[in-house]
Order: C-alpha cells, then structure tokens, then sequence
C-alpha cells in the first residue's frame, strides 16, 4: 500500500508540473490548468485512464504536456491508430526500446523484450519458430487442459459446494503462474491448490512490476538515487531479482541435470511424437549457436524470465475482466453458451458418438482443437474485452530522430510518447457511440465472418514487427478456462465490491474480482418482459419421473435487451408462478406438460417464456439464476 502511494504522490507531483507550464494554447486543459485539472485530477487519481479517455472525447486523440522549462520534458499522450500505425510499423526503425527502458526493465536482463536491432532480431527469429513448434504447441495444450482439471476445477468445486466467496485475480494469477512455468520451464510450482500457498518467486515477479511502474514515473535521479541507497521500491527490486534468479537458475540446472540422463540412457528426449517444453527446445536450439554471448546460461535465464513477464499478469488479469463482463453481460453469456453447444452437436455428429451425451465441458477438453477455431461469437467476445479492458494499458516509445507523426505533432527525442491503449479502445469516433458497451457483435461481419480490424487500431497485442508472439497461446488458455467454468458454474461477483482498474503497468483491478460458483444448470436471462431460459447441455435423463424443482432467485439486476433473431426452434414454456417478491420460492416445472420441452434430452436449445397476464410487470430487465433442486 505504501508503495502505491508513494507512486500516486510522485505520479501527480510531475502530472502537476506538467500542468503548470501547459502550454496555454494546445491542447485541451487550455484555461486554467492549474485549478481547472489538479483538482479533478486530484480527486480522480484512482480514473486516470478514464479522465485520459474523457480529455480525448473532448478534444483530439492526441494531445501534449510540456514539463517545467528547465526540464525540456515533453510528454505525448495520443490514441491515434495513425501515429501507432507511423510507431510501431512505418518508421519503426525510429522507435527502439533504446537504453531508458533496458535501464528500467533491468530485470529482464537481455531478453526480447529489452532489446533492439540484430540481438532483437536473432531473439524473435528464434521465438517464432519454437513457439510454432508442434511438439510444444502439443505440450503447452495439453498442459493447459491438465492445470485446469488438477488445479482450477477442483478449487472451484469445493468453493461452490461451500458457497464461499473466492478473489478471482489471486486465483487466476496462479493458474496462469503455473501453466507458464510449467509449459515454459517444465515445472509446475502448484501455487493452484487447496490452501493457496504463498510462493516467493510469484510476489517477487509483482513486486518487480511494480518497481519497473515505478522507475516509468519518477525521474531517473530519483529511482538511482534510491537504488543507490537500497530503499523502498529499489529495495524490494534488488530483492525480487534475487529470488527470479535462484528460482529461474534452479530450473535450468535441473533441466541440464535431467537432458544429461537422458543422453546417457540414450533416451531421446524429443521423442518424435511427444510434447515438449519450450526450455528445453531452446537448449537445444542454442547449443551451437554463437550469437548467444558466452554465458548461455544468462541467455536462457533472460528468455524464460521475458516469457513469464509477458504471459502471467498479461494473461490472468484478461482472463478476470472478461469473466467480469460475461457476469455483468448475461446475453452474451447465453449467446456464448449457444455457440458451444453448436460446435459440441457438430463435433458429435462428426464422430458419429450418438451415444454419449458430452456437456460442453467435456467435449471441448477432448475436441479442443476441433471446435476452438469455429467459435467466432467467443473469439469476438474476448476481443470485445480486451478492447475495453486492455491488459497492456500503456506503452511508451521515444524517437531517435525528429519526426512529425500523422497527427502533426512534432517529436523528438526529448518526447515521450505514450500510447493509451486504453483510450484507443473507447474512443467514440473509432468505435461509433456504443464505445463503452461490451458488444461482441461488432467484430462480427453480417456474413457471421470475423471482422478485420487493423492491429493499429486494437493494439491489445501490439502492431508491426513487435507484435505479441503469444497471442494464440493466450487466447488457448483463456478459451479452455471459460469454457471449462461457464460450462460448469454460474458466476456471481460479490454484491458491492467495487471494480475499478489499477493504475499500474498491467490493468488489473485495484481491489480483485470476489465472487461466488453456482453449480451451473442453466440460466434464466429476463428481459423486456421475455424471459430465455439457456439451458446447459447437461445428462439429463430421458425419461424425467418426477416434476423438477427450480429454485429462482434475482441474481443481480441488468439494464438491456435480449437482442438478435429469437432462435426460431424456441417454444414458448411455462415457468409456473413465478415470484419476483419472493424470490426464494421453488417453482414447480413440470416435465410432463408439453409446454416444458426443456427437460428431455439433450437440451442444448432455448426456450423462451413469453409473458402472460400473471407475468409480473418488474420482471423486465431481471436476471434470474436457477438451479435444479430434484
Ligand atoms: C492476454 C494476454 C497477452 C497480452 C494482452 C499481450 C500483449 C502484448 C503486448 C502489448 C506486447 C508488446 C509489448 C512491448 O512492446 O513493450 C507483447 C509482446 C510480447 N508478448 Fe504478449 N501478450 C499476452 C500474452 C502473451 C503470452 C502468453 C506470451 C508467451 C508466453 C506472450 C509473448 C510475448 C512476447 C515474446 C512479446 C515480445 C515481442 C517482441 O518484442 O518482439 N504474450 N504482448
């Protein structure tokens, strides 16, 4: 906490000069920005990506800051695609890492993301081949698939049959921790289990992104001074990198130790038809090779170590926002849920396994592959997301040489441009005036094909050569835990606790994302007066006995309409009486009446309940959840 405010108090004393010597007539704080931004920035420190979004709106995508004179700082805050697309892709060549970053980022040591020209080149060329490398590709699927049925799904049972609350962001950090370093390094620290362990290196890799936020926003004197004297965030960085380097050297060691065995029981140890780790690839990759210096020990420990950086945080916090939308979202859930049970029927159909009745769970475990590419409406879900929850909120270049960007501000090496990934993905004339609702549907064309969106303009993932090389790996990962836990739980995000972005360099949510796991059997979306019942595709049995209980309860009240086409194979059905004052009361479904189709199998479609007199008039805009009790 400490550290966080020592961060905001420097943070806001350089925004404050900058605000003092702002240029008077650029820019959109042109009167008073003394008074007129300190305060709402003051007040409003905990928005600062929204306030950048709200100034933008106001003004244009791009607007500048100069320092205090003596300081000849010029800080560039743009959403711009065109200056993104002149950035990262045009005159790229313009635009390195340079040594103020690898000085901030000096953890990494000299992995990819810290490096520039040929030893960038040799890096990316490298990651490229092995991250396509089939053997891993089938390592790293299968390893995502285990963590999730080991580690998540058991947690997550025990947490709904408990009906305890559980903080999302601590738990998805762990599972992405462990699937990284196991598909990474070969080693799974389990930090995903029952008593949710403290593991050193985990906090260490968080008190090291903190420190390099840190080092971002005060003057370099200010973080070597520190340094120097070994206090604060320094202190906890020397310290961090301490234990990423006994863990990750650990590993490598281990990893040789092993390779060595193996050498001299003549095993091969990349069987032709075996996955492997992308360590030990790389070991093998290296082992001639003279572009990796002389120690290549330290090449492999910077590697690995870039590689968690760039998939841990980056992966679990979009994993959290997008769960969050999907709770908030309940049409989109459905509409999700549908697209599952289409691809499951297809898959079905294709194996000709008439027999089994898979749930979505089941089935996408084992046909992943299959299905994983034909689900648009969920892809274009996750894009949706990230669009408005970016991971990478910010990234900040500086030119080597003068440039005028297609904006027409003129920069030079004294600029600091700051890309607000953020604002890019809100931004009203960019996105039309739904920008701010979470609409999958626009990224999908009337043709049901993806819409292309250029990368500079959805820049979640970068644009141009350094591009992220880990997007389909991550899209994996977040696919498989959805569909793993939409399948099987409703999830309930804690009444009252607030959401609200971090200002860091990963946009986590400041305060985490508690909730609570329903064993899922189905939700019942009301809206408008219509009520959809999405019925999961579960076992039901073929012949119901007995009259099924549903107990309804108001899960959280959503403003929106049911939109799209009615699925034309909907019957209307009978809910019995409902009662919205007293939510608790069970509600008798009975599978006899034809009305009730819902409960013979296999009920993968939905069914709609059209309003009747009876209907309650407040049951507009109402979201129920309810679970079978018998
Ligand atoms: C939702 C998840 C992810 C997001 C939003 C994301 C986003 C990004 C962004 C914005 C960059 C550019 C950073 C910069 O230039 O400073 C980047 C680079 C990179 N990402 Fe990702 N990333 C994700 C997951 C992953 C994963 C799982 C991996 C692999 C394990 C990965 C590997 C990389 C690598 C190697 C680079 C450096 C590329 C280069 O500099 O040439 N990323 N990513």
């Amino acid at each position: 906490m400490y550290t966080y405010i020592e961060i905001f108090v420097v943070l806001f004393s350089l925004v404050f000069l900058f605000c003092y010597s702002f240029h008077k007539k650029r820019g959109p704080w042109n009167n008073w920005p003394l008074i007129g931004v300190l305060p709402a920035l003051l007040k409003n420190h905990h928005r600062i990506h929204d306030i950048i979004v709200e100034v933008m709106e106001k003004g244009s995508l791009t607007f500048v800051m100069k320092g205090p004179r003596f300081t000849n700082m010029k800080l560039l805050i743009t959403a711009d695609p065109a200056n993104a697309q002149h950035i990262l892709s045009k005159n790229f060549g313009n635009y390195p890492k340079g040594s103020k970053f690898k000085d901030i980022v000096e953890i990494l040591g000299d992995g990819i993301f810290n490096v520039d020209s040929e030893m960038w080149k040799y890096h990316r060329k490298m990651a490229q081949f092995l991250l396509s490398h089939p053997q891993f590709k089938q390592f790293w699927v299968e390893k995502i698939w285990k963590k999730i049925e080991t580690g998540l799904i058991p947690i997550l049972d025990h947490v709904a049959k408990q009906g305890l609350e559980i903080e999302l962001q601590d738990l998805f950090g762990r599972f992405t921790f462990d699937t990284i370093s196991t598909v990474v390094l070969d080693y799974d620290p389990r930090t995903l289990c029952f008593d949710l362990p403290n593991f050193p290196v985990s906090k260490a890799l968080h008190d090291g992104e903190e420190a390099i936020f840190y080092r971002h926003v005060v003057p370099a004197c200010v973080w070597k001074f520190q340094k120097w004297l070994g206090i604060g965030t320094e202190k906890k960085y020397r310290e961090a990198s301490k234990i990423v380097d006994n863990f990750i050297y650990g590993c490598i060691s281990r990893k040789r130790e092993e390779m060595r065995k193996n050498s001299q029981s003549n095993a091969c140890k990349v069987g032709p038809k075996l996955g492997v780790d992308l360590m030990t690839l790389y070991m093998d990759e290296i082992r001639d090779s003279g572009e990796i210096g002389s120690n290549p020990d330290k090449f492999l420990r910077d590697t690995v170590l870039s590689y968690f950086v760039a998939g841990k945080e980056t992966t679990s916090a979009a994993l959290c926002w997008f769960l969050y939308l999907l709770s908030k979202n309940p049409h989109v859930l459905a509409k999700i849920k549908e697209e599952l049970d289409v691809s499951m029927a297809q898959a079905k159909d294709h194996h000709g396994d008439e027999k089994i009745i898979w749930d979505r769970y089941d089935i996408l475990s084992r046909k992943f592959k299959e299905v994983g590419d034909k689900l648009i409406y969920f892809h274009a879900a996750i894009c949706e997301a990230l669009r408005l929850y970016p991971t990478v909120p910010f990234n900040a270049k500086t030119p080597i040489k003068p440039d005028t960007l297609p904006s027409g501000h003129k920069v030079d090496s004294s600029t600091q441009i700051i890309f607000s990934m953020y604002a890019l993905g809100r931004m009203k004339s960019l996105w039309g005036e739904d920008s701010y609702e979470f609409k999958p549907e626009r990224w999908i064309l009337e043709t049901r094909k993806f819409r292309y969106v250029p990368s500079y303009q959805f820049l979640a993932f970068n644009s141009g050569p350094r591009t992220c090389l880990g997007k389909n790996m991550s899209m994996t990962i977040m696919k498989a835990a959805v569909i793993a836990i939409i399948s099987k739980y409703h999830i309930q995000p804690v009444r009252g606790h607030p959401i609200v972005p971090d200002v860091s360099l990963i946009l986590h949510m400041r305060h985490g994302l508690k909730a609570q796991f329903v064993k899922d059997k189905g939700v019942l979306v009301v809206s408008n007066g219509f009520a959809e019942l999405v019925a999961r595709a579960v076992a039901v049995p073929a012949e119901p006995v007995a009259p099924i209980v549903l107990a309804v309860e108001p899960v959280e009240p959503v403003a929106q309409n049911l939109t799209g086409p009615i699925d034309s194979k909907s019957l209307p059905m009978s809910t019995g009486p409902l009662d919205n004052t007293c939510p608790q009361t069970p509600v008798a479904l009975d599978p006899a009446n034809p009305m009730c189709p819902s409960l013979g199998p296999p009920c993968s479609t939905n069914f709609l309940s059209r309003p009747t007199a009876d209907t309650p008039s407040n049951w507009a805009d109402s979201f129920y959840r309810w679970t079978v009790l018998s």
